[in-house]
Formats: structure tokens, sequence, C-alpha cells
């Protein structure tokens, strides 16, 4: 597990004492690190992972959305969680995750609940239905990109629907100012409108590279 932000030994504690990612999962993420053309550190980590599957069951979640899925590793992780008759709909600007995933999503029995909406995100997402209502998001964007997803998507969320936005803690960045870049800048202009946001309830998780779990209300 690693949590740059945490010390070491409790990062270590933690992997010690959560379930690793079975053979499936350790397989596609080999199969990505592999593939020329994506960049290492994209994909979302293990613990990231088996949290997406766990809240997704534990939400009970039909209706899934994934912006965007890259490896296919979140998407998988998503996937498995929903209900049998759950449908994952994910935005992607290439095919990638298509031809990447695609076996590990049939292997684990999941690739019919899966439906990739491929082209420029921004322009494609307005086009998801409102009914039925989305039950899990799933943002793991470019950083200077979420406060648009968020926007977008949070009018079709659920009441009592979850939103889940990755990297938020830009690994720590986020609280020393120093070191900030552009994107931490505006992860953390993204932390701050959403914490006030009137409409949803907030928690910052430690979880990856920073985890936002949203609920609206
Ligand atoms: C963080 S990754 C998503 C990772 C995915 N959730 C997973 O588990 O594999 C998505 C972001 O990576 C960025 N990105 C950077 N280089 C990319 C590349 N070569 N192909 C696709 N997306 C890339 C995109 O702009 C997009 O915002």
């Amino acid at each position: 597990m690693s949590v740059p932000y945490l010390d070491p030994a409790v990062g270590q504690y933690m992997r010690a004492h959560s379930s690793e990612p079975d053979d499936l999962l350790e397989a596609l993420a080999a199969r990505a690190r592999e593939t020329p053309g994506i960049p290492a550190g994209l994909q979302i980590s293990a613990d990231q992972g088996r949290f997406l599957t766990m809240i997704t069951q534990a939400a009970r979640a039909r209706t899934a959305v994934e912006v965007s899925p890259l490896t296919g590793y979140s998407t998988l992780c998503l996937a498995r969680g929903l209900s049998a008759r759950g449908r994952l709909t994910c935005f992607a600007d290439s095919r990638e995750p298509a031809t990447l995933a695609q076996p590990y999503w049939e292997q684990a029995g999941v690739a019919g609940r899966i439906v990739l909406r491929i082209g420029p995100i921004a322009e494609r997402l307005p086009d998801l239905p409102f009914v039925p209502a989305v039950d899990v998001a799933f943002v793991n964007a470019d950083a200077a990109d979420c406060d648009l997803f968020y926007t977008i998507l949070l009018p079709h969320l659920a009441s009592g629907g979850l939103m889940l936005v990755a990297g938020t803690l830009r690994d720590g960045r986020i609280a020393r100012p120093a070191g900030r870049d552009e994107a931490t800048r505006a992860m953390d202009e993204f932390n701050e409108s959403v914490a006030a946001d009137d409409r949803v309830g907030v928690i910052m998780l430690a979880v990856g590279g920073g985890l936002t779990m949203i609920r609206k209300h």
C-alpha cells in the first residue's frame, strides 16, 4: 500500500492487514505496466481498487459511472461491486481500456455490465441520461477537469448517491504550499469548492493519493 504522506510503517501495517488484490487484478496491472503509452502511476492503487469494490457493494449500486478508465483496472473494481444486473458506463477519450482490459473484464464475468463511451469526455458526459439516477460515480481525471466533471455529474446522482474523486490529496502535496504545482492548486480549488457545496456531505480519505467521498443529500 503506497500512501506517501503517511509514516511508511503505518502504510506497511495497513497493507499487512488488508486483503490483497487477486490474481486477475495483478495480471491486469502487469499488462498495463508492459503496455507502451500508458504512463506509470496513473492507474489507481490496489487499496483504492479494493475500496471501490467494497463501497459499490455496500451501496448496492446498480447504476455506476466512471471517468476515466485508462487501464480498465478501476473499471474492473467497480464492475465487480455492482449487482449482477448493474451497469457501469465509462467515459474515455480513447479505446485503450477496451483493448487492454476487455479480456480481464470477461474473465471476471463482468464485461456485460460495462458500457464504454469513447470520445472527448467533456462533450460526451452531458449525454448521460438522468434516468436511471447514478448510485456511484468515480472520477479519476486531471485535476483541472475535476470541477467540470463534478458539476456535470452531480445532478445525475441519486439522492444518497456517492461520488468518489481520486487523487485529491495529490500524494500529500496538497498540504505543502511550498511544493505546489499548477495541478495541485487546481485540486485545492476543487476541494475548497466541494467542501463548501451544501448539496453534499464530504469526507476526504487517506486512501491511495487521496480519495474524496461525496454523498448527495
Ligand atoms: C488517472 S487516469 C485513470 C486511471 C484509471 N482509473 C485506472 O485505474 O487505470 C485518467 C487521466 O489520465 C490522463 N492521461 C495522461 N496520460 C494519458 C494517456 N497516455 N492516456 C490516457 N489518459 C492519460 C487523462 O487526461 C485522464 O485525465
